[in-house]
């Protein structure tokens, strides 16, 4: 049985189809990322899965259960552990009286283990805690009760480098044993970090489910490299394979008439930036016959990843 199982999936609010018509399946002991860009609907996927909010048409089933049948769910959120992207905690209560208040609740499997981790400062009140801290408590109460799938809405927003490493680290183990995972994210770093598979929503619909390494293999890298003297245009256009959307710098040309006139001068550009689909050793063969300056090689934004695949740039 798989964890997470979706059909059709439809939410309209009024003219804005939020979701429209979702189906994908997410698999026991997989970290699925759910990516798109803001208003694409993740969130939207996530209220139906959790029965916050009723379809308005199509359905599903999490961990076996219904997810319009609302005794159903209940059993099955036992199992599951949910963080919010804005997570709501009783202002006036201390980390550790909200922690209380979960255990009474949900149980408390492992929370010391987890407070190592995650360190929020438990005896101030939540009001003075600031957004990584919220977040910190937030990842404690997901999984204190030890559940079987995780849905996480936007995990590391607020979270600083170190505990956004700590949280990557920490979900792959979990992963390791046995657990499911799904969260949504508008940021392809952290997709590409933590998650096995993808699916990318745009504009309500599903564009896509792939595993992370196909899409990225895909979407290519952004390369930068910047020569002491002039290089040929013609250096990157034609003579390396996988090389997109191709712009120069840094040469004689002042102006895009100029631009088009230099293009077939033998002076060249001393800085070449662009989309790279091709093999990394050709990259640096080409690169290593120069005076070399400087080299970034990027991973493509989301905003390029959409464009390139997908066409057009609503909802981006
Ligand atoms: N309660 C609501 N009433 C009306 N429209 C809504 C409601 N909730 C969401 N929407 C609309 O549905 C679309 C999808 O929103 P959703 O919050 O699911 O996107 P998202 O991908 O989670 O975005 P973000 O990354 O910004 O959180 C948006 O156009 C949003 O304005």
């Amino acid at each position: 049985m798989a964890a997470i199982e979706l059909e059709g999936l439809t939410k309209e609010y009024g003219e804005v189809v939020a979701n429209d018509d979702v189906s994908f399946t997410v698999e026991r002991g997989e970290i699925f990322g759910y990516l798109g860009p803001n208003g694409a609907g993740k969130t939207t996927t996530i209220r139906l899965l959790l029965g916050f909010i009723s379809p308005t048409a199509g359905g599903g089933r999490i961990l076996g259960r219904d997810i319009t049948d609302e005794r159903e769910l209940i059993e099955a959120k036992r199992r599951i552990g949910y963080l919010p992207d804005d997570p709501q905690f009783d202002e006036s209560a201390t980390g550790r009286e909200v922690l209380e208040v979960h255990a009474g609740i949900k149980g408390d499997e492992r929370s010391d283990e987890l407070l190592e981790l995650f360190d929020p400062p438990l005896d101030r009140p939540i009001r003075e805690y600031s957004h990584g801290n919220v977040r910190k408590l937030g990842l404690v109460t997901t999984f204190m009760h030890d559940p079987e799938l995780v849905i996480l809405d936007e995990p590391t927003s607020g979270l600083d480098p170190l505990m956004k490493q700590r949280f990557a680290d920490f979900v792959r183990a979990e992963r390791d044993r046995g657990l499911t995972l799904f969260f949504s994210s508008h940021i392809l770093g952290e997709v590409r970090r933590l998650c096995d598979r993808v699916g990318i929503i745009r504009a309500g619909n599903l564009v896509t489910v792939e595993p992370i390494d196909a899409l990225l293999h895909r979407s290519g890298k952004v390369v930068r490299v910047v020569t002491a003297d002039s290089v040929p245009r013609s250096t990157f256009e034609d003579g390396l394979e996988g090389v997109h959307d191709l712009e120069v710098g840094g040469g004689d040309a002042l102006d895009d008439a100029a631009v088009d006139a230099a293009d077939s001068s033998p002076g060249g550009y001393r800085e070449h930036t662009f989309t790279f689909t091709g093999a990394v050793d050709d990259l640096l063969a080409a690169v290593g016959e120069y005076d070399l300056v400087d080299l970034t090689i990027e991973e493509a934004p989301l905003e390029s990843v959409f464009l390139r695949f997908y066409g057009g740039d609503e909802g981006v």
